[in-house]
């Protein structure tokens, strides 16, 4: 029978020719990734000494300190300094630290490629189905059995077919097209389903905005985001001299529970407005919303594409009076190519603050927390209650297009009125 991508991934993964949606299978994983949030952790690192366990194949691996990086106080600090040990002692040698965050730097870095089962203890480990891969979070309890058998047992996901055709218009990015997606999907509307975006638009998708897409499907409640590989895959990952992996696609015929069409011409500067990431509306019918913060940065906003984008908006320009402008490169990587690109000049000099790369303000644990009664328009992909500090503090979720427009008006503003 006929077969989605999702099944053709997670049916190498099981080692078998076939499997579709609903069925439970027993997965091979390619490659597992801990992030420095160390409650679980330590629960992981105890039970693994308890077993006298060891990691199944520590190559396989990678752990990244990047929520609380730099240490905002003693007690982040001690979790960044067992994380590190942590891998130390179990022989995982690919420990990053002050690289960014995780996801920016498991694609970077080439701990994923095309076909692969990649898991995560990070709920945004979706992001890397934009290079082909069958990528979701898992709690750590599933992770102390990864970790120790390299295996982990799955419900096939049923696959949801968004597709986008035509062109995006000026003003509008990736954002836009995963806020509208999740608009329409609800932020549970795909619970344990896959997503699998095609058509036009993502054909034409840099990298970088793929990624921005398959971050953020998990906000719609997906198990996984994923786009089929191609030659902007196959570029992106020849640059970065990444093993060109098993590129899959689904068959003609394939069962889909859900099949959704988009134009992209039709779409306009959006945002999600406190405090769901699926109340998402046009920025330009939102009304007067006064700002106090604007950030750009994260593993949903942060990518050179952002920055770029971001910086075309601000030459010349400069951020409103009283208005904070944060900028958080999502990696180490991708500061240094907007350094040597001057792109964070551009916006140092429109008044932002260039960040340490990190999770930081995203999660509203330093770098960046709002105060009671502020507003931010973040470029990140959760507004929830408290997300970015204070819980009588507002999310807007926009590109960062509309983000680097709202800082020059101080109002949630719609990028094409500068463009
Ligand atoms: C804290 C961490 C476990 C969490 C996640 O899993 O997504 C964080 O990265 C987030 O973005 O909320
Ligand atoms: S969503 Fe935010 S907190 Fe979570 S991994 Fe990405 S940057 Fe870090």
């Amino acid at each position: 029978m006929p077969m989605t991508i999702s099944e053709k991934l997670l049916a190498r993964a099981a080692g078998k020719q076939e499997v579709h949606g609903g069925e439970i299978i027993q997965a091979k994983v390619d490659k597992a990734m801990m992030d420095d949030i160390l409650g679980p952790r330590i629960e992981i690192a105890e039970k693994m000494e308890l077993l006298g366990a060891k990691v199944w194949d520590p190559e396989r691996v990678t752990i990244i300190s990047d929520h609380y990086t730099p240490p905002a106080n003693a007690t982040q600090a001690e979790i960044v300094k067992f994380t590190r040990e942590w891998a130390c002692a179990n022989g995982v040698e690919h420990y990053y630290e002050f690289a960014g965050p995780c996801h920016q730097v498991m694609v970077e870095k080439g701990r994923v490629s095309p076909g692969e089962l990649v898991v995560g203890t990070d709920s945004h480990t979706c992001m890397y189905g934009a290079l082909g891969a069958f990528s979701t979070g898992i709690g750590s309890t599933e992770m102390l059995g990864v970790l120790v058998t390299g295996e982990i047992w799955l419900k096939v996901p049923q696959s949801i077919r968004v597709r986008f055709d035509g062109t995006l218009p000026e003003g509008v990015m990736a954002k836009d097209v995963a806020l509208r997606t999740i608009g329409t999907v609800g932020h549970s509307g795909a619970t344990y389903r896959a997503l699998e975006f095609c058509g036009t638009t993502f054909e034409a998708m840099p990298m970088d905005e793929r990624l921005c897409m398959t971050n953020m499907a998990v906000e719609a409640g997906a198990k996984n985001g994923v786009i089929a590989c191609d030659e902007i895959t196959r570029a992106y990952l020849r640059e970065r001299g990444i093993p060109e992996g098993e590129a899959f696609r689904s068959d003609p015929g394939a069962d889909y529970l859900e099949d959704l069409s988009f134009s992209a011409g039709e779409l306009a500067p959006l945002c999600a407005c406190p405090h769901e990431v699926d109340n998402v509306t046009e920025i330009a019918n939102v009304g007067d919303v006064a700002i106090h913060q604007a950030y750009i940065g994260s593993c949903t906003g942060g990518r050179y594409h952002d920055l770029k984008a971001a910086a075309r908006l601000l030459k010349g320009k400069k951020i409103a009076k009283g208005i904070r402008l944060l900028v958080s490169p999502a990696s180490r990587e991708v500061w240094e190519a907007c350094d040597r690109d001057g792109i964070l000049t551009t916006l140092s000099e429109a008044g932002a603050t260039i960040l340490a790369s990190s999770c930081g303000a995203c999660l509203g644990v330093h770098s960046g927390a709002i105060g009671a009664g502020e507003v931010c328009v973040s470029a990140t992909n959760r507004n929830f209650i408290g997300r970015m500090g204070s819980k009588y503090g507002d999310v807007y979720l926009a590109s960062p297009l509309s983000v680097a427009a709202s800082a020059v008006t101080g109002r949630l503003t719609d990028p094409r009125t500068m463009l």
